[in-house]
């Protein structure tokens, strides 16, 4: 039986997951953000990057779906109006990826159709779906709690990019320009939430691994990326070919 934690105690179990298992310590994302990268491997992790994107509105749409509060449901549903705009302000997140897409030289039927994606890449976003429809909302809550490490991970990956790719500009990145503070309102949210809605052990245990399972998923996507176009370079049987042999 594990102990009850004061929500303090409970935050800083978190943060300690997130220290140790965060995909910022994934070394693909160390070639990436050091520009030890080619624009080919660039690509594959924009591509395969899309359909994480891609997903999280109907995740966020999955997670509104199962809470009967609608304060709760007024403050999640931005996230889905930040990712998929609005009609007077259409470049939502996903225009904006496909805005990094475009300038990286990929189709954008080719990236959003999913055809070259890897299939690491999709049973990982997928259980991410399955997991946030199927566990409890405390636990889909706290799935969301990785955003509390992304904006380190984000200002080292657009210093690092911009430094050494002369193939992604500033603008071509500018997705990210959003995330520095909407990551932010977001987890801060979802903390206060799984700080004050776990109120049992056993909860907070839910919670702990909510957030455990969701750095599996960030870090299967990396160890997918790097198995195919670092090391050993096996390209599964239809994905994407940087050379464009297979498209
Ligand atoms: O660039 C990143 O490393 C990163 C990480 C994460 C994350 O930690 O899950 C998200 C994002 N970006 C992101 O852009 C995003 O919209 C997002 C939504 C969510 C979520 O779980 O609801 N995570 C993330």
């Amino acid at each position: 039986m594990s102990e009850m934690l004061s929500p303090e105690e409970l935050e800083a179990a978190l943060r300690a997951i997130g220290k140790a298992r965060y995909h910022n310590n994934h070394p693909f994302h160390g070639l990436l953000h050091s520009g030890r990268l080619n624009k080919g491997q660039v690509q594959a992790w924009a591509l395969n990057r899309y359909y994480y994107q891609s997903i999280i509105p109907m995740k966020d749409a999955a997670i509104l779906a199962r809470s009967s509060d609608s304060e709760f449901r007024r403050a999640w549903r931005q996230r889905i109006i930040d990712h998929d705009g609005t009609e007077e302000a259409p470049d939502g997140g996903i225009e904006r990826w496909l805005g990094l897409t475009d300038a990286l030289g990929l189709d954008r039927g080719y990236v959003t159709s999913g055809a070259g994606l890897l299939p690491g890449t999709r049973f990982a976003v997928e259980a991410y779906l399955h997991f946030v429809s199927e566990k409890s909302l405390l636990e889909a809550v706290a799935s969301s709690l990785t955003e509390m490490f992304a904006p380190t991970i984000i200002t080292e990956r657009v210093s690092g990019m911009l430094k050494s790719y002369d193939f992604v500009d500033a603008k071509a990145l500018s997705y990210f320009d959003k995330r520095l503070y909407q990551a932010p309102r977001d987890a801060n949210f979802a903390l206060d939430y799984v700080k004050r809605e776990a109120r049992l052990p056993y909860q907070q245990q839910q919670v702990l691994k909510a957030l455990e399972f969701k750095c599996d998923v960030l870090w299967s996507q990396l160890d997918a990326l790097h198995y195919a176009y670092v090391e050993p370079g096996n390209i599964p049987p239809g994905a994407f070919r940087p050379d464009g042999s297979a498209k």
